[in-house]
């Protein structure tokens, strides 16, 4: 089976300061996998190479998806734009009518917790949480075959989090759907992830199923 994301030996540096250090990591199609580590390790650099936002200084980062989702640790909503905005912007380059791009969006907002009172509103008027929700809808509704997270739920309390994890499995179960996803919370990786990996002095230092 092809690997959607596969990373063999990254070496990369912030202002020729390593951070990633012959980094290997596969992730198998239609798994997630929770990416752990501590903090300022580079897992947001991480996430930022395997999307093609940052170029390795050495090594290969080989991407095999059509359509690529990414979720930033901040949620980076157009202000300007409403909820429902923000989430059909994204759909401007799929093939679609403004009808059904409409439809779609206001449909990922509702998966992801948003009805139509919240839909309307800007960035300005939503909580963190809010936000973050937009920002996954925003990524989803393009139904992404990769979806790279960093830190998607952090502004979330324990049970809307539960809640987001069940739609990401739902979306993956219905899709295949192949996902990484930064998480600071070991019970989060262990429950609700398929993999497991852990990264320290620049690279992946333990891999597997979260329980193993
Ligand atoms: N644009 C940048 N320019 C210079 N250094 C950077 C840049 N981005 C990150 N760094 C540095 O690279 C290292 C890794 O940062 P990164 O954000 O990838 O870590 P992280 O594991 O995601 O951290 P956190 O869990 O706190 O979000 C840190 O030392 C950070 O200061």
């Amino acid at each position: 089976m092809s690997e959607p994301l596969r990373l063999d030996g990254v070496d990369f540096a912030h202002d020729g300061r390593p951070v990633l250090r012959g980094l290997d990591l596969i992730l198998p199609a239609g798994t997630i996998t929770a990416l752990m580590g501590p903090s300022g390790c580079g897992k947001s650099t991480l996430i930022a190479l395997a999307a093609g936002l940052l170029t390795p200084d050495a090594g290969r980062v080989a991407r095999r998806c059509t359509r690529l989702g990414i979720v930033f640790q901040d949620p980076a909503l157009l202000p300007w734009k409403t909820a429902l905005g923000n989430v059909g912007f994204a759909l401007r380059g799929l093939d679609l009518g403004a009808a059904e791009r409409r439809a779609r969006a206001v449909a990922m907002l509702d998966a992801v917790g948003l009805g139509p009172g919240d839909a309307g509103k800007y960035p300005r008027q939503l909580s963190g949480g809010m936000r973050q929700r937009v920002a996954l809808a925003r990524a989803l509704a393009v139904e992404p075959d990769l979806l790279l997270c960093d830190e998607p739920f952090a502004a979330l309390d324990a049970e809307p989090r539960r809640a987001l994890w069940q739609l990401l499995r739902d979306i993956r179960d219905r899709t295949g759907l192949t996902m990484l996803v930064v998480t600071h919370d070991r019970d989060e990786a262990r429950t609700e992830a398929d993999c497991l990996a852990v990264m320290a002095d620049g690279r992946i230092t333990q891999s597997g199923q979260p329980g193993a």
